[in-house]
């Protein structure tokens, strides 16, 4: 059995919060081996067992907690729920499990469900569902090391029905209810909460009720909920008192190990946008039109600079220091997408471009993705293509012929039907912002409304020749003038961050490369 001693005195969320302190993470890993993951052959308990050690193998250093979920086991019958104790007891020693199995029953029953869950399956905490009041919670709170998430505001579309139904007169909903008695029931400090990041309004009101509590908020990933919203609504005055759990969002990754790295520092940065914004309302809101080099974008950086896409200035003798642009401009960098032009590369990059896409704030309202003849085409289908795969989002897709198909189904269009709709235009780099100009007049020929513009690069540069250097570059140009968001996976500005932290990291081997790179922002840099 996985051990986790209480030290005296000290309740469950005691040993949370200690845990987060040492991992500097949120992340709850979820144990979900849902059969359709466990791959034909594997569909039993013990597919189900060696499919959970593997993803506690690969995110132990970076998980606060593991949930396993009771039904995932429960379904493979008495050897699942064999599996599912081995699974808890293989847990490192240290880190807390909590299985969620959202129990609720009368006192007497409630005590059997406590003790089969913490002295037979040596979980640690467990999810109730408080519907049938004090008693069935109680007995799962008599050792203050083993702590109770209860049911609150969950993260299904059906929550509604019952959930935000008003109670009395108060005005407040019944989830609000449950909040403020759950923080009556922690004396132990081992009652927490479990409410969706799926409803930020609703995580706000559940902090305002139940300020000490920790709350669970499933939902990130597979089931859309936002980052930023959950952590502004739901940190505590401290940061603390709010745990991110994700499930397939980890497993169904290519790569669980570096997804689960990926979103605790995804986490972390978004924790960390939120309490500067607390801190100082202003300077934060001028920090994000800086540079906060996400693990993502460094990540795109070193990919691009491995497919020789990216490249900058070499200073050493006989280097190529600058790159002349068409517009005769002497750059200390150069990017060319055409070069990304295997398999690989472009699988990478629908993801790079589909985390653009859901970082970006305010987010990016749309129901198709456009990408124009001929470059933005291959880039279109691989962002509907992961946006569907690794976010859930089963969006469709269109592209443009460059001329018209005279036999069978003619136009210029193929892909997903525009009308109505609201397109996001993927396309590598906007130079002048004539292809994407051309691509919003078919959008409004077809009766679509444009409704933002995701690119690989935006070099931030003002426009205009070197005797009449202009104020604004060609996104901000397209922004003004289109009235939509132009995102990109990177910015200029984190291109030089990126240089400032080689440089830092070794002091001397990149200097002049990062002079060049600031020189140049300095004279034709915007934003
Ligand atoms: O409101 C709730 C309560 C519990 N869950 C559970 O969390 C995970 C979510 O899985 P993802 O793959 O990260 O979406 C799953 O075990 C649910 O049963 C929840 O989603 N919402």
């Amino acid at each position: 059995m996985a051990s986790f001693a209480s030290q005296s005195g000290h309740g469950f969320f005691d040993k949370i919060a200690s845990r987060v302190e040492e991992v500097d993470s949120l992340l709850m890993v979820g144990l979900d081996p849902h059969a359709a993951e466990l791959g034909e052959g594997n569909n039993h308990a013990a597919g189900a067992k060696a499919f959970c050690l593997r993803i506690i193998a690969s995110t132990s250093t970076v998980a606060v907690g593991y949930k396993p979920n009771a039904a995932f086991f429960e379904a493979f019958g008495a050897e699942g729920v064999a599996a599912l104790k081995e699974v808890i007891a293989a847990v490192p020693e240290g880190i807390p499990v909590l299985l969620d199995a959202k129990r609720g029953d009368i006192g007497t029953t409630a005590a059997a469900y406590a003790s089969g869950t913490f002295e037979e399956l040596g979980a640690h905490a467990i999810t109730l569902n408080a519907y049938m009041g004090v008693d069935t919670v109680d007995p799962f709170l008599k050792d203050p090391a083993r702590g109770v998430f209860v049911l609150c505001k969950t993260s299904n579309r059906s929550s509604n029905e019952l959930q935000t139904l008003p109670v009395g007169n108060s005005g407040k909903a019944l989830f609000e209810e449950v909040a403020s008695l759950c923080q009556s029931w922690n004396k132990d400090n081992n009652v927490g909460l479990v409410v969706g990041a799926t409803d930020p309004e609703a995580l706000a009101r559940v902090r305002a009720a139940a300020p000490d509590l920790w709350i669970l908020a499933p939902g990130v990933g597979a089931q859309g909920g936002d980052l930023d919203e959950a952590c502004s609504a739901a940190l505590d005055e401290r940061g603390m008192g709010l745990l991110v759990p994700v499930s397939r969002g980890i497993s169904r990754a290519d790569d669980p190990a570096a997804e689960a790295v990926a979103l605790k520092d995804r986490i972390n940065a978004a924790r960390k946008r939120c309490t500067d914004q607390r801190k100082e309302p202003a300077a934060a809101a001028a920090s994000t039109t800086t540079t906060a080099l996400l693990p993502y974008q460094r990540e795109f950086i070193e990919f691009s600079m491995s497919h020789k896409v990216l490249k900058f200035g070499d200073f050493s003798e006989g280097g190529e220091a600058f790159f002349e642009l068409k517009s005769k401009r002497q750059s200390p960098y150069f990017f060319n997408a055409g070069l990304f032009c295997k398999g690989s590369a472009l699988a990478k990059l629908g993801k790079f471009y589909a985390e653009a896409i859901m970082n970006a704030r305010p987010r990016l309202e749309f129901d198709v993705v456009f990408g124009p003849a001929y470059k933005g085409i291959p880039l279109g289908a691989a962002v509907a293509y992961t946006l569907a795969d690794l976010h859930d989002r089963d969006i469709g897709f269109s592209y443009n012929r460059k001329e018209p198909k005279d036999h069978g189904e003619g136009g210029l269009l193929v892909g997903e039907d525009l009308k109505g709709k609201r397109v996001l235009v993927v396309d590598d780099v906007i130079t002048a912002g004539t292809a994407i100009r051309e691509a919003f007049g078919i959008l409004r020929k077809e009766g679509a409304t444009p409704a933002g513009v995701v690119i690989a690069l935006d070099r931030q540069e003002k426009t205009g020749a070197e005797s009449v250097i202009g104020t604004t570059s060609a996104v901000q140009q397209v922004e003004e003038e289109c009235g939509v968001p132009v995102v990109s996976v990177v910015g200029m500005s984190h291109l030089t961050e990126y240089m400032a932290s080689k440089e830092d990291a070794t002091p001397g081997a990149n200097a002049q490369a990062l002079e060049a790179m600031r020189a140049y922002r300095a004279k034709y840099g915007v934003g």
